[in-house]
This record gives structure tokens, C-alpha cells and sequence, in this order.
């Protein structure tokens, strides 16, 4: 399998089903920057409704059929229903990507646990093997992975902005950049002195 990260913002996106896992998929999709959800499901749970109550997702009170699909980015199908969602996965286009929550060996793609902290997103697969395992993963890794370390990379994202503005060799530019995400900028307490005086020296 092959990670990639979406742009999601504006892309039309179809969750069938509203369980508990299409619950979980849509909070994921909500967290990675979908703006353009529809849900097609009879029932949804609580948390869903009061997303469309808030005006965040959008509902289709009803079961699902093949035309619901039409004009969507991304695909979801987590019906409690294993034919339903075989039949999303015959009726969709060959270039839509489908996620069917039963079936991993036939999804085009497979939804990851994530962990995020700002910038800096991690995502986890064991390709189906243990969705657990990739859970607890999440939560093992969050500890190395603060607040402080969010604040970091948003200086790296400064400092690199920098450099790339103002220093035009190449090697001097690689040397820079290798020494902003040092543990010795990690741990300073006084990263933008200590960067300005990098560049002084530079
Ligand atoms: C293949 C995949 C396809 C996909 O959904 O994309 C898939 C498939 C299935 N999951 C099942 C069960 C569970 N899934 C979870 C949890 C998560 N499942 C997620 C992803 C994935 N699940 C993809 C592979 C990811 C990978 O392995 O790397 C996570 C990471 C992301 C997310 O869903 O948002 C999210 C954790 C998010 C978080 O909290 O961080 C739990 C635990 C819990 O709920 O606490 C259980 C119960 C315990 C168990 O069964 O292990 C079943 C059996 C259904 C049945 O019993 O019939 C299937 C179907 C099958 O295996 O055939
Ligand atoms: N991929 C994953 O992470 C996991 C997948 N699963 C699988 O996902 C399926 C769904 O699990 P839950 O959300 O817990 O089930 P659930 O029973 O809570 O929800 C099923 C939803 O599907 C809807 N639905 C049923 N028939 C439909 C139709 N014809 N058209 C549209 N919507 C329809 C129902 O109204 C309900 O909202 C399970 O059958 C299981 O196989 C289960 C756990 C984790």
C-alpha cells in the first residue's frame, strides 16, 4: 500500500451507512479537512445527527442507491449490510476511491489511525492485520510527540521559510536546515536568538 496525504477541503465525499464506524470515519474525514460530507443512511447515531443538525455534514435520510455515488471524491461504505456495501464497491466509477468498511482486501484505500499534533501528522497501518495494534500505536507515540515538539515544527517552518529566502548555496542551505531541526534547537529554550545567530555566522 501507498500512504498519501489529501486535500480534502471542498472534495465531495459519500459515507453510506451511520453506525458507530461510519461515526468514526466521519469524525476522521472532519479531522483531515473534509468540508463536503453526505451521509446516506435511514438511521445515524447521535454524534452524526448533531453534526447535521450543525450544518457540518449533510444527510440523505434513506438507503442507499448506485446514483448516490455520483459525483463523489472519496467513498465510504460501513452499512451493517455486507451486500450493500458489495454493491458500492461494484457501482462505483474506476477512478473513485472506496474504503468498504468489511471488506479491506477490495477497498482502494484503507483509513489509518492518525496521530496529530498541529502540523505534524502520523498515520498507522498495519494493513488490516490488527486495527488495535495501530490504535495502541497511536497512544504509545503521542508522549514523544508534545506540545513542545508542535512548537517546534512551527519554528522549522519559519526557520526553513528563511533560509530558503535567503541563502542560495545549496550546501550551505542543506548544512542550515540539518542544524534548525538539531536536538540543540530542540531543546533550546531560546530558538529564534540561537537561529539569528546561526544565520549571522552563517
Ligand atoms: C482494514 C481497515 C479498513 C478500514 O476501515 O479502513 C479496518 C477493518 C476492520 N476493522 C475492524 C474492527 C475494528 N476496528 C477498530 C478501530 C479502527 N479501525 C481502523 C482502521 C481499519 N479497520 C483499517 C485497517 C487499519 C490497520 O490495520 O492499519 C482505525 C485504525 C481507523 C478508523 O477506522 O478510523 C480505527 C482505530 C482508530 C483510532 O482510534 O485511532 C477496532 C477497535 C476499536 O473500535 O476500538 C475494531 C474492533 C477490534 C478488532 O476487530 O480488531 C474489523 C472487524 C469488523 C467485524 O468485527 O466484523 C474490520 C474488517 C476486517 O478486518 O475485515
Ligand atoms: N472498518 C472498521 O473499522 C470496522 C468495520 N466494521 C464493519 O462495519 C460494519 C458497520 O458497523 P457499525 O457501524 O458498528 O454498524 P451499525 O449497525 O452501528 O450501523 C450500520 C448502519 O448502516 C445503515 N444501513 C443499513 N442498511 C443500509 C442501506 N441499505 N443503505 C444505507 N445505510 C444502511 C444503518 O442505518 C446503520 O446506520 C459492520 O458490519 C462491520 O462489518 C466493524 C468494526 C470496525
Amino acid at each position: 500500500m501507498y500512504p498519501v496525504m489529501l486535500h480534502l477541503c471542498s472534495k465531495p465525499i459519500v459515507v453510506i451507512g451511520g453506525g458507530a464506524v461510519a461515526e468514526r470515519k466521519v469524525v476522521g474525514l472532519l479531522d483531515g479537512g473534509a468540508t463536503a460530507i453526505t451521509l446516506v443512511s435511514p438511521e445515524i447515531t447521535d454524534t452524526l445527527r448533531e453534526l447535521v443538525r450543525e450544518g457540518i455534514v449533510v444527510w440523505q435520510q434513506k438507503q442507499y442507491e448506485k446514483n448516490d455515488l455520483e459525483g463523489a471524491f472519496l467513498i465510504i461504505a460501513a452499512t451493517d449490510c455486507a451486500s450493500v456495501n458489495t454493491e458500492v464497491l461494484q457501482g462505483k466509477a474506476p477512478n473513485q476511491l472506496v474504503n468498504i468498511a468489511d471488506n479491506p482486501g477490495q477497498s482502494d484505500f484503507q483509513v489509518p489511525a492518525v496521530y496529530r499534533n498541529g502540523d505534524l501528522s502520523i498515520a498507522i497501518s498495519t494493513g488490516g492485520a490488527s486495527p488495535m495494534l495501530a490504535k495502541k500505536i497511536k497512544r504509545d507515540i503521542a508522549h514523544l510527540f508534545d506540545e513542545e515538539y508542535n512548537e517546534f515544527i512551527k519554528f522549522l517552518s519559519m526557520a526553513r521559510q528563511r533560509i530558503l529566502a535567503e541563502i542560495s548555496d545549496p550546501g550551505k542551505k542543506r548544512v542550515l536546515l540539518r542544524e534548525v531541526m538539531s536536538d540543540r534547537f530542540l531543546s533550546s529554550g531560546s530558538r529564534a536568538e540561537l537561529f539569528e545567530e546561526l544565520l549571522r555566522r552563517r
